[in-house]
């Protein structure tokens, strides 16, 4: 590994730290997970070691129920490392600067949103984020800057890029344990059967990993929104968004071709639902892909029939990749895909990595034990990107 840790690093100094506390939000509730746990390491090393510490993180996607403020994250975080936490609601104006000064040895800070400023998004070159005022301001205010994001590494946003381009840059325990972890299993071979279960609602990021995945994994089992987007591209009349959905239409735009290329090049690698479910009367309905004449309502989950026809090509593989799931599975009346594919792979002793910051927390939902699974990992997007074998940026920039 070639990036410096905090083993490198002096105690008693003012460092800014860049967690991934990106949480699942209900009904405007930010909801535990375990990003605060394994984030809570690092920070409760720092705060023992005497550093003066202020955390960046970020929090959903403008526009989405999700963007919200840190400040439940900040009680969270304090929770999980039993010591005091403070917030302010900036990211580096003038109130955020004066907390920052009056940092003492042991205080954590957490500062606001990242994406709630015009320089963090979008994706641009680290040079570039590095030039921000944004970046330019904080980094005047610390001895050293510390990335433990390893779940966000693949954007290049400028909270997670410019800093290590103008100071001394380090790479906190998550950052480190996950990137050796997601290295050893994208080296790893598998003489057998490699499947690789695909859902969730960020479509763009798992079907521009799949186009590059096609000759380590033999079966992807299809799901979640990636799923009715394949389905829409063999015909079938869902995939699309209706009332107030906004999940399909855009990322149709998107990645449509990629889809239908890779439908007509590796259709035999590619399981699609044969059932899909959704909300009747309050209760969970089911219907046959092949009996939807028109797309009246939301699919909410794959259906049994679907977890029957892909629980024995998971008992017969050697190794099992999840990103995303099935399902809305927070809603047990949706989990039946996401908990029955889970299930099945723990049945199994395939060697198995589930990912994914909201994927991640149905292991515990649904009683099963995280040790049942070879690497349950808080990064989703990261880690499949890595298991194409490319270098995520946020690691690539402190590397340098
Ligand atoms: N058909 C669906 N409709 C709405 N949401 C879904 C559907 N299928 C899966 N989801 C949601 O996808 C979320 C996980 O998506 P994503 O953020 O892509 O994965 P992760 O954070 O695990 O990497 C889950 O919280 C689940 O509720
Ligand atoms: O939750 C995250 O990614 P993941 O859902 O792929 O695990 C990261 O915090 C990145 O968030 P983003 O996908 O909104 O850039």
């Amino acid at each position: 590994m070639t990036f410096q840790t905090l083993d490198d690093l002096d105690d008693g100094q003012r460092v800014l730290v860049r967690l991934d506390l990106n949480s699942p939000v209900e009904d405007g509730t930010v909801q535990d997970n375990r990003r605060f746990d394994r984030h809570a390491e690092t920070i409760s090393e720092l705060v023992d070691r005497g550093f003066e510490i202020a955390v960046l993180a970020h929090q959903g996607r403008p526009g989405r129920d999700d963007f919200v403020s840190l400040e439940q994250h900040a009680d969270i975080l304090a929770d999980h490392i039993d010591h005091d936490v403070d917030f302010v609601d900036e990211t580096y104006g003038p109130q955020a600067i004066h907390d920052i000064a009056d940092l003492d040895s042991g205080d954590v800070l957490v500062l606001e949103n990242t994406r709630m400023c015009d320089d963090e998004l979008p994706e641009e070159d680290p040079e570039i984020k590095s030039q921000t005022e944004f970046v330019q301001t904080l980094a005047g205010e610390f001895d050293a800057y510390i990335n433990d994001a390893y779940s966000a590494a693949h954007r290049s946003h400028a909270s997670l890029v410019g800093f290590p381009l103008v100071m001394d840059a380090y790479a906190g325990r998550v950052m480190e344990t996950e990137y050796e972890a997601n290295t050893a299993i994208a080296e790893k071979e598998f003489d057998g059967q490699v499947t690789m279960v695909v859902g969730g609602t960020k479509a763009t990021d798992v079907i521009d990993v799949m186009t590059h995945l096609d000759e380590k994994v033999d079966d992807f089992l299809l799901g979640g929104i990636a799923g009715e987007l394949f389905l829409r591209a063999a015909g079938y009349p869902v995939g699309y968004d209706i009332d107030d959905a906004n999940l399909y239409d855009e990322q149709w735009e998107e990645n449509s071709e990629k889809i239908e290329s890779m439908l007509e090049d590796h259709r035999d690698q590619i399981t699609l639902a044969v059932d899909l479910a959704y909300e009747d009367d309050g209760d969970r309905a089911e219907q046959a892909v092949d009996d939807i004449e028109e797309k009246r309502v939301s699919y909410l989950d794959v259906g049994s029939e679907t977890v029957m026809e892909y629980s024995p090509i998971i008992r017969d593989s050697e190794a099992v990749f999840v990103k995303g799931a099935l399902g809305m599975f927070e809603d047990e009346r949706f989990s039946v895909g996401t908990a029955g594919v889970l299930e099945a792979i723990a049945d199994t002793d395939c060697f198995s990595v589930v990912g994914g910051g909201d994927t991640s927390r149905a292991i515990e939902m649904y009683g099963m034990e995280e040790d049942e699974f070879g690497h349950v990992s808080i990064a989703g997007g990261a880690y499949i990107r890595a298991l194409t074998g490319a270098e995520l940026v946020g690691v690539e920039v402190l590397q340098r």
